[in-house]
């Protein structure tokens, strides 16, 4: 037998037929809906097809979900009409659906694993780009079109070209105060926001295996940002001990099974990749993007890029970031002023992330306004059962409900135009957050840092005052 890498593991497990033109039909395992499904559903509707798999499917309200007022004067009657789409889509077809009532309801990226649906070996799949997050589980998950989920709705399965696989390892140890964000920015910003097109991404090395399973999801979730198409981590006991007594997770022997089979999911060693790239994880600092694209990225003790210093093309492209972002080029990064923060997002809104967050915040004033969006209402519960809810309000910030908020702002949730905002999210696109909307990407304690001081600031001489 050939080495298999974990990704040739996953592929074979799930390919039902290979065409000649190279493309495999997939076996889907879970397919998660959001909002955005309502072409789908009108496609098959259309054709008078029905849902395959109705109990391997999964509906949220996350995009349009109102973060305030979850009553009938919480929503304008556009993003009213797109939850109950969704939810009357669900109803019709027997789909299982966290609507706005539901406890468990939440970011899509988020419940999946806290709900025990996102499992190792699974093949996962979503109409929404960072789906690649539940490949921290050592699953196979990734983003699809629209046509591609009507396909899903109606067949279970997916086409898929088998992509080239590559691994990003990250040797020793993180410095006190550099997380999972700060890699997964580092490494975009190092290889760019193409750097990885079209492979599989597998994140390995001891600094990934020292991770939470949060830590893995925010590296996973990231993926995409750097074009790779999967994110995968190889399960093990983190991932083991995260799955237990979760709600849709197997038990009992079917456990025992389940974990047997799950601790195969690996890639033998003298395995070869299409690519590879090791990191010293000891050299990543804190990282802040300061353009219009994941790749703009730099430690905090940086300057911000000079077009002048830079090759022709180059140049223009960050003048035009610069311009939009309102910067002043070769001025450093920190002291930069924030207008808001906002802590949330499918990348850094679970309880580990507001813990890291309301760690820096804990008995300090916020200098600016800023919203703090837990990734579900379990993990709003759990925040609150741990009084991470008051380090924020008596910090400052808005403590709300759990959606996708200002991320996208799809929920009305908007930085205004021409503000500066300091985001745990995922995306720095011009108007991302809102007309104008100026987004500065960092890590969950970055951003609590950035609240404080009123600027761009490292978190590390904040938590070394605490210490
Ligand atoms: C709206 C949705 C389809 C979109 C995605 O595909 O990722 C969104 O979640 C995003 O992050 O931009
Ligand atoms: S939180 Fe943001 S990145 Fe994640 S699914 Fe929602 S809109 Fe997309």
């Amino acid at each position: 037998m050939p080495p298999l890498r974990l990704l040739d593991r996953l592929w074979e497990a799930h390919e039902v037929h290979r065409r000649d033109d190279g493309a495999s039909l997939l076996w889907v395992d879970r397919h998660l809906v959001h909002e955005g499904s309502h072409h789908a559903f009108r496609k098959i509707a259309e054709r008078g097809l029905s849902v395959a798999e109705p109990g391997l499917t999964t509906a949220v309200v996350d995009h349009y979900a109102p973060t305030r007022d979850r009553g009938d004067g919480g929503a304008s009657d556009d993003i009213r009409a797109m939850i109950q789409r969704l939810e009357v889509n669900a109803k019709e077809h027997g789909i299982r659906c966290f609507d706005l009532r539901n406890p468990g309801q939440g970011i899509v990226h988020v419940i999946g694993p806290e709900q025990g649906l996102t499992l190792p070996g699974c093949l996962i799949v979503c109409g929404d780009s960072h789906t690649s997050t539940h490949g921290a589980f050592g699953a196979l998950a990734f983003g699809i079109g629209a046509t591609e989920v009507a396909h899903v709705l109606s067949t279970q399965t997916v086409w898929q070209v088998k992509p080239k696989a590559m691994r990003i390892r990250f040797e020793g140890e993180l410095a006190p105060g550099v997380g999972a964000k700060d890699m997964a920015l580092g490494w975009i910003a190092r290889l760019g926001a193409d750097g990885a097109r079209g492979h599989a991404i597998e994140y390995a090395g001891a600094a990934v295996r020292n991770l939470s399973m949060e830590g893995r999801m925010t590296l996973c979730n990231l993926s995409i940002e750097g074009g790779g198409r999967f994110g995968m981590v190889a399960p093990d006991q983190v991932t083991f001990d995260y799955i237990k007594g979760r709600r849709y997770a197997p038990e009992g022997a079917e456990l025992e099974r389940a974990l047997a089979d799950w601790a195969e999911l690996r890639t033998d060693e003298d395995a070869e990749f299409d690519r590879e790239e090791v990191i010293d994880a000891a050299d990543i600092a804190p990282v802040v993007t300061w353009g219009t694209s994941p790749e703009d990225a730099l430690p905090i003790f940086d300057s911000i890029p000079d077009p002048s210093r830079l090759p022709e093309g180059r140049a223009a492209k960050v003048a035009s970031a610069l311009d939009y972002m309102g910067l002043t080029a070769g001025r450093p990064l920190a002291g930069t002023k924030v207008d808001q923060v906002f802590i949330g997002s499918c990348t850094n809104s679970r309880i580990e992330d507001l813990r890291a967050a309301a760690q820096v915040l804990a008995g300090r004033k916020a200098k600016v306004p800023g919203t703090v969006s837990p990734g579900s209402m379990i993990v709003k519960a759990q925040a609150e059962a741990e009084g991470l809810d008051r380090i924020f309000t008596e910090a400052g910030l808005d403590w709300v409900g759990a959606g996708c908020s200002m991320c996208v702002g799809m929920n009305g949730d908007l930085v205004p135009p021409g503000k500066r905002c300091a985001s745990t999210t995922n995306r720095n696109f011009r108007g991302r957050q809102g007309p104008g909307a100026r987004t500065h990407l960092m890590s969950p304690a970055m951003v609590a840092a950035a609240a404080v001081a009123g600027e761009l600031t490292d978190v590390r001489d904040m938590l070394k005052e605490r210490a």
